[in-house]
């Protein structure tokens, strides 16, 4: 791993929820050195930055925190997208595309020119699509344009699975990979040999097993969003962990969203991801009947794009491991 620039700045765009989460956690960690904070609602905007300031004068954590604007945004190391609209409860992530597409158009016209090195990190909803189109209206090479895409999923995937076989959830390694979706169903767990969850798991790996963790991490979301009205903490953590593989060049291998030129489309498979962004897609081998739901789900994608609208079916495909990083 090597070690970052001396200065190393993130822009986040949208700092409600998940922007301020992740700002914090960004802080904390410490992973750059400059957060610049940008949001039109200038009361909050304001509110944010004194608050997470206030994060910084303890300890050595040497990160600044300061407003921006779109245009600041655009000349940083990496630009992460919180800006948008989020569910409400009952809402599917699609609902969302034409108020945050619209919100995505604006966040262009007033970056440009955005810097040929900056990364762009999306994470607004529905987060594949929004990649799809940020890497159409920004003009940079598709390996600089990325979304968290089914890594909120996976680590809910691990969660479940670690209390399963009673194991660390660092143990498991397990990707779901896809659309970061709602009308989805996890695809067969992939027999690759060894099988060690299969071994740690003998009697449970069963279609019913599956189709119950297949629910639980495809209800997630809805669930936490119906008591606290947001989800913030997970995908905050992964946000800046993703951020972290970039500028440490890190060339981790993570289940993001980026453009599969075979599919059409911008969807989760295994990327190595590095200071340019998405260095490689990780081969992975599927099974036909995770292949195929991978190509349904690719197929709606494209449907959506194409202006086909919501309620996309999709399938997501699953490979697991126990002993994973
Ligand atoms: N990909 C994932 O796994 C996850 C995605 N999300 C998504 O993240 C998005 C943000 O969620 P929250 O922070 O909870 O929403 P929020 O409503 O708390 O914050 C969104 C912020 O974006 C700002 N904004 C609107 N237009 C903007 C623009 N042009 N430039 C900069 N900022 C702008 C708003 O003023 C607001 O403060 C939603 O679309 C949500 O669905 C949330 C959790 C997980
Ligand atoms: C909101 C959202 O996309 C999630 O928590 O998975």
């Amino acid at each position: 791993m090597t070690q970052p620039k001396l200065k190393t700045s993130i822009a986040i765009l949208g700092c409600g929820d998940v922007g301020s989460t992740l700002a914090y956690t960004l802080i904390l960690q410490p992973i750059c050195s400059e957060v610049i904070l940008v949001d039109p609602k200038k009361e909050l905007l304001e509110a944010q930055v004194r608050d997470l300031g206030d994060a910084t004068y303890r300890g050595a954590s040497g990160v600044r925190v300061r407003a921006g604007t779109h245009k600041d945004a655009g000349q940083a190391d990496i630009v992460v997208i919180t800006a948008g609209a989020k569910q409400k409860t009952g809402e599917s992530r699609l609902s969302l595309l034409s108020r945050n597409l619209n919100i995505l158009e604006s966040i262009f016209s007033s970056m440009a020119p955005i810097s040929p090195h900056t990364i762009l990190l999306l994470v607004a909803n529905p987060v594949d699509i929004l990649t799809y189109f940020a890497r159409r209206l920004s003009g940079l090479p598709e390996s600089q344009v990325l979304g968290t895409g089914t890594s909120l999923d996976s680590a809910r995937l691990r969660g479940i699975l670690a209390e399963k076989a009673e194991v660390a959830p660092s143990s498991i390694d397990a990707y779901v990979l896809g659309e970061h979706g709602d009308s989805q169903s996890l695809g067969p767990v992939q027999q690759s040999a060894p099988r060690p969850l299969a071994l740690a798991m003998p009697d449970q790996l069963t279609p019913e097993f599956k189709a119950s963790i297949s629910s639980h991490t495809r209800g997630a979301a809805g669930a936490i969003i119906a008591a606290k009205g947001c989800t913030a903490y997970g995908i905050g953590n992964i946000a800046a962990s993703i951020c972290k593989y970039i500028l440490f060049d890190s060339r981790s291998v993570r289940p993001l969203s980026f453009y599969q030129p075979e599919l059409g489309c911008c969807l989760s498979m295994p990327a190595v991801v590095g200071r340019k962004g998405i260095i490689k897609a990780m081969p992975i081998q599927l099974d036909y009947e995770e292949q195929a739901a991978l190509e349904t789900c690719a197929s709606g994608l494209r449907g959506v794009i194409e202006g086909g609208g919501e309620g996309v079916e999709c399938g997501r495909a699953v490979t697991e491991g126990v002993g994973g990083g």
